[in-house]
């Protein structure tokens, strides 16, 4: 039988997600030597594709990789045609809304201009406020937009703080925590149900061994 296929998001989920499959015993030795390889088997029974983080949703969506592990940020940005079955606890940070210290976001009655990553949780964290609200995409270092002054305020990933407190700004709101997640092709969990459900397992029960 061919090895189960994950997709795996490059970069800080990387090694948790790494260390995690080695405690189930598999054996990352290819993840550690790949140079610029980007399919790499682990043990016989598992492949590990890296991918940017909204690519892990693609390619479990699509079907081609059978499961992925990937932020709830890029979840709640892109799509949920696929089952998320586990949270893996590692990949801690959270959503929220932050402007420069002092500043009052709610206070009257002006429209207001957000910055960030994710334009799609911004709308929906907005949507309930009733308050006239322009979105603008940046790419990255959002925090920049408020400095530069395009933006009243920004969405963003917040982790220590650190980012924030070095330029200025403040959280406004926490919107909602943010974990990595274990998601799982629709298709996948019924024709590979048991291999999948014994992998799930195996990553639940070393999740709490951490
Ligand atoms: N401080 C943090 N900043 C950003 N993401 C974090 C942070 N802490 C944990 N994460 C999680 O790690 C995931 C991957 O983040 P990472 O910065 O490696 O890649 P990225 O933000 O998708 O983009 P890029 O590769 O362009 O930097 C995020 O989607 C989020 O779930
Ligand atoms: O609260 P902190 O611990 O400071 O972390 C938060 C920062 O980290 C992320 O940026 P990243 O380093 O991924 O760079 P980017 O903005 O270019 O995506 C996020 O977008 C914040 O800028």
């Amino acid at each position: 039988m061919k090895p189960l296929r994950m997709a795996l998001t490059k970069g800080r989920l990387e090694k948790d997600t790494v260390a995690l499959l080695e405690r189930i015993g598999y054996d990352c030795e290819a993840v550690h030597n790949k140079g610029r390889k980007l399919i790499l088997p682990v043990g016989d029974r598992l492949e590990v594709v890296l991918a940017k983080a909204a690519d892990v949703i693609t390619y479990v969506e699509h079907g081609v990789c059978d499961l992925g592990v990937v932020g709830k940020d890029t979840i709640m940005e892109n799509g949920t045609s696929f089952y998320e079955v586990l949270d893996l606890g590692f990949g801690r940070c959270k959503f929220a809304l932050a402007a420069p210290k002092g500043s009052d976001f709610f206070g009257g009655y002006a429209s207001r201009t957000i910055a960030t990553k994710y334009p799609n949780v911004a709308r929906n964290y907005f949507e309930s406020k009733a308050m006239d609200i322009r979105f603008i995409k940046i790419e990255g270092s959002v925090e920049l937009a408020p400095l530069l002054g395009l933006s009243d305020a920004i969405v963003d990933i917040v982790e220590t703080g650190t980012t924030l407190k070095e330029n200025g700004l403040e959280v406004v709101e926490t919107i909602c925590d943010i974990s990595a997640r274990l998601i799982v092709n629709t298709a996948s969990l019924k024709l590979r149900k048991a291999e999948i459900e014994e992998l799930v397992a195996q990553m639940e029960q070393a999740k709490k061994q951490a």
